[in-house]
């Protein structure tokens, strides 16, 4: 038995949830209407209604009793002091200095890393307003309008998720594009409707060694030059966000274009870097500034809220509950705001890669289960999907629904329609419908008893399916930057309770070493013994069809 299922909270806790599992919320809400006044909590723009989960006072508190026996709050204060917490590969984790307003000192390794930080914000705003006010100017004197921003991972979903979700906030000053897959179909795209003379390269990469980054970037370079533009020229149009300044020079990329990263910052915790530098292009540096400073109040709100009022660690706690204590395999979020869209494919990144782990920190192998399946889109296009699953389907699914009380150019019609869609659905989630109510509703119906049985029963909804909601005033880039950090507290808080390392991806790494190896393979310069037989079949195939020359 691992450490943390001996615990006497884990007992706790797994005596609680069977006391709780026959209740039906339904009758919770019925016997105390005071329930969702007592259940909710707000900070740095983010009101959040917890009122429909499955729990109650005395779980809850169990449940930051186990926090604080794995040891939360210290564990916390290590993340924001520059602890080497990231103990596979002797990191500190300091995502939250980059949004750190003070005028403290934080040092990793001795060093005082806050004068870097501020720099580089300079850089940003500096380079950012040279481009809008058109005095960037690429090779031909033209002022640079296009901005492709190559990145993948980290590097990308972060810049073009937060982009895309602060549309309203554009200055319109130049067009950001992004390209991710090194799929050709998507750089070749991209690059098709632009002119290279106003045209800037972004290249993103923490580690310049990630193959997709490298070979978009070599594909938009000879674009470049076959454009027209000579190797001098490619200073004018090419920059790079990376910690590796030695690969990145040697690239081609002039010293004086390179954003600064540290290894203190993971690349799924970076937008808030130069890698975020994409951001302020479409927004304007102001808009990027707000972002960071909505992070930070959550930051200082995770520290110092008590646990019970505290949104990440509400969320983080109710996560274990259901994936440790109810099975829950996955958990949707659902935005209900078109420009919020790419929000599941953010967190997906965040928790499935921090929290996607089987080892205790100590190196055991857990007996208990980790970070859970994160998916979902926008409200209300899911509704007529996979919502029938949530509704239906025999495993549970914990949901997060979010909506912004209002939205830029209202039109209150759609907006009272999208919001009557989203608490329609937790209450029907959380409600569902009993048998003896759809038998009712057939009344009117010729079917025999028999018959009216059976299609009552398949209309019956058990509901007992639990939801977070979660309002703002508005998707501004403060309450953007706020609600992010508060997921990327969340998994912190999992990742404590499960002791795992939050800040490494050893199996990303090992697709990126194999990814490699089978293409050494497709070139033919890996003798066939190297892969398995599958492997060997496949990459057959592919050569007897693309046999290079
Ligand atoms: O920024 P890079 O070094 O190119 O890395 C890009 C991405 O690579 C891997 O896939 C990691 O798992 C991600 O966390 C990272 O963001």
């Amino acid at each position: 038995m691992s450490r943390l299922t001996s615990l006497p909270e884990w007992t706790k806790l797994s005596e609680l949830a069977q006391a709780i599992k026959p209740a039906h919320m339904r009758d919770w809400f019925n016997d105390d209407p005071s329930r969702p006044e007592k259940m909710q909590a707000e900070a740095c723009g983010l009101f959040l209604d917890y009122s429909k989960n499955r729990i109650n006072d005395e779980a809850l508190d169990a449940l930051i009793d186990l926090a604080r026996a794995q040891d939360f709050e210290a564990r916390r204060d290590a993340m924001f002091n520059g602890s080497h917490i990231n103990t596979t590969e002797g990191r500190a984790v300091l995502h939250t200095a980059l949004r750190n307003f003070s005028a403290d000192e934080l040092h990793v390794n001795g060093e005082d890393v806050m004068p870097a930080v501020r720099n580089t914000l300079d850089k940003i705003r500096t380079f950012t307003e040279a481009l809008h006010n058109g005095e960037y100017k690429g090779y031909t004197g033209k002022p640079l309008k296009q901005v492709v921003s190559i990145g993948i991972g980290g590097s990308f979903l972060g810049p073009k998720i937060m982009t895309e979700a602060l549309k309203p906030y554009h200055q319109h000053a130049v067009d950001v594009h992004f390209v991710a897959n090194v799929d050709g179909c998507h750089i070749k795209d991209v690059l098709a409707g632009l002119d290279h003379e106003e045209t800037l390269v972004m290249m993103s990469s923490k580690s310049f060694s990630t193959q997709e980054t490298l070979q978009n970037t070599q594909t938009a370079k000879q674009w470049f030059l076959d454009g027209g533009g000579k190797q001098e020229d490619i200073a004018k149009h090419f920059i790079a966000v990376s910690s590796n300044v030695k690969a990145a020079t040697e690239f081609g990329i002039d010293e004086d274009n390179i954003f600064p990263m540290w290894d203190w910052v993971g690349g799924r915790y970076s937008l808030w870097s130069a890698i975020g530098l994409p951001i302020s292009m479409a927004l304007g540096y102001e808009h990027f500034e707000a972002l960071l400073k909505g992070a930070h109040d959550m930051d200082t709100h995770f520290q110092e809220a008590p646990l019970k009022d505290n949104l990440p660690v509400l969320l983080g706690l109710l996560g274990v509950w259901y994936r440790n204590f109810f099975d829950a395999q996955s958990h949707v979020l659902l935005p209900y705001y078109h420009y919020l869209r790419g929000l599941p494919a953010y967190v997906q990144q965040l928790d499935m890669e921090s929290n996607g782990k089987g080892v205790t920190q100590p190196g055991e192998v857990v007996d208990y289960a980790t970070g859970p399946v994160i998916w979902g889109s926008e409200g209300t296009n899911g509704q007529h999907s996979f919502h029938q699953l949530i509704h239906q389907g025999n495993t549970l699914i914990p949901a997060d629904f979010l909506l912004p009380l209002t939205v830029p150019n209202q039109d209150d019609t759609h907006h009272a329609m999208l919001a009557s869609n989203c608490f329609g659905q937790s209450q029907a989630l959380m409600q569902g419908k009993t048998f003896d109510e759809c038998y009712a509703d057939l009344s009117d119906s010729d079917m025999e008893a028999s018959e009216r049985e059976r299609i009552a029963q398949h209309k019956t909804m058990p509901g007992n399916k639990p939801s977070n909601t979660l309002l703002f005033e508005k998707l501004d880039p403060y309450t953007l930057g706020s609600l992010v950090a508060m997921y990327e507290h969340k998994v912190f808080v999992q990742g404590v309770i499960w002791d795992l390392n939050s800040f490494d991806q050893w199996g990303v790494e090992l697709g990126k070493v194999l990814g490699n190896q089978v293409l050494d393979g497709i070139n033919g310069e890996q003798s066939a013994d190297a892969f398995d037989a599958s492997t060997q079949q496949l990459i057959d195939r592919f050569r007897a069809r693309n046999a290079p020359e």
